[in-house]
């Protein structure tokens, strides 16, 4: 584990004024008994590294969900790089096309091709007809060999998905969001079943991706240890609340709530935490 030094006066900024997610008291429910979020409140600096972290249950997928506009809160508001989020509204539509979004189950399909998969994230930017044939042309075609490359699969580009390893099958969900040219990446648990050095590759190579194109990367972990290694801050999600909130700068970590940390002392409290 890291050495932690610790500050009194943090000396990164804590406020920026380019917020690309801004929850305000957000609830949410399922259904009309009872609430999977209870009064979010949270703001995500663009080219933000965060992290998401939380117990199975805990409400980190339904938190993702909202900031997809696949979910819309029962009661308080989002802004979604500044637009509400209404599948109504041709703005936010539009804007939507550009949030990547990796669902736990990743989303792909199994019996087509690596590169006819990645191919999807250009859909939106088809005509009709080329949308309707599936004719894609020829620079997207290349723009996906070269996201292929990017993400370690060449020579895999016409094996059917099936054949994939997990790792691999990973790679071709982060290529295919990476082909949207999203400007906002979401990712659902998407190392949590991987061995040590898999999911740090899968980290790694999502980091190198986020740095590149200056995305915002939203990425949802079981493991504390992984989110403080990669985030530059991490939510901590209990039974719907937002609990615990840090920034992490090199060595530093600050509690936001209650000043200066240390990693092991947050471990000790998410751990702590999580067992009650
Ligand atoms: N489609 C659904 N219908 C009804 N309730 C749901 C639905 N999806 C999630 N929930 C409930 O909402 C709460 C939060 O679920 P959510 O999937 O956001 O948790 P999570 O932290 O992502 O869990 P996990 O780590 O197991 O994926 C849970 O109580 C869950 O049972």
């Amino acid at each position: 584990m890291k050495q932690i030094q610790m500050t009194q006066n943090p000396s990164f900024s804590l406020i920026s004024t380019n917020k690309i997610i801004q929850m305000n008291d957000v609830w949410t429910s399922y259904d009309s008994k009872s609430f999977a979020l209870e009064g979010i409140n949270l703001s995500i600096d663009r080219g933000t590294n965060y992290a998401i972290v939380g117990q199975s249950g805990s409400g980190k997928s339904t938190l993702l969900k909202l900031m997809n506009g696949m979910m819309i809160p029962s009661k308080g508001t989002i802004k979604i790089d500044y637009v509400t989020p209404n599948m109504n509204d041709k703005k936010f539509k539009k804007m939507m096309h550009s949030i990547g979004y990796i669902p736990q189950n990743l989303g792909l399909v199994k019996n087509i091709p690596v590169i006819e998969n990645i191919l999807i994230g250009a859909l939106p930017r088809l005509n009709t007809i080329q949308s309707l044939l599936k004719k894609f042309p020829e620079h997207e075609i290349k723009e996906a060999q070269r996201i292929i490359s990017l993400v370690g699969l060449t020579g895999k580009e016409d094996r059917k998905v099936y054949m994939l390893s997990g790792g691999e099958k990973r790679r071709v969900a982060i290529a295919r969001a990476l082909m949207q040219k999203p400007t906002i990446l979401l990712a659902d648990e998407i190392v949590s079943e991987l061995d040590h050095v898999t999911a740090r590759e899968i980290m790694n190579l999502i980091a190198d991706a986020q740095k590149r194109m200056n995305l915002t990367a939203i990425m949802v972990h079981h493991d504390m240890q992984l989110a403080l290694e990669y985030a530059n801050r991490v939510a901590v999600i209990k039974e719907g609340h937002k609990i615990l909130e840090i920034g992490v700068e090199g060595e530093t970590i600050v509690d936001f709530q209650t000043g200066d940390m240390n990693t092991e002392e947050i471990m000790e409290m998410y751990n702590d935490d999580s067992e009650k």
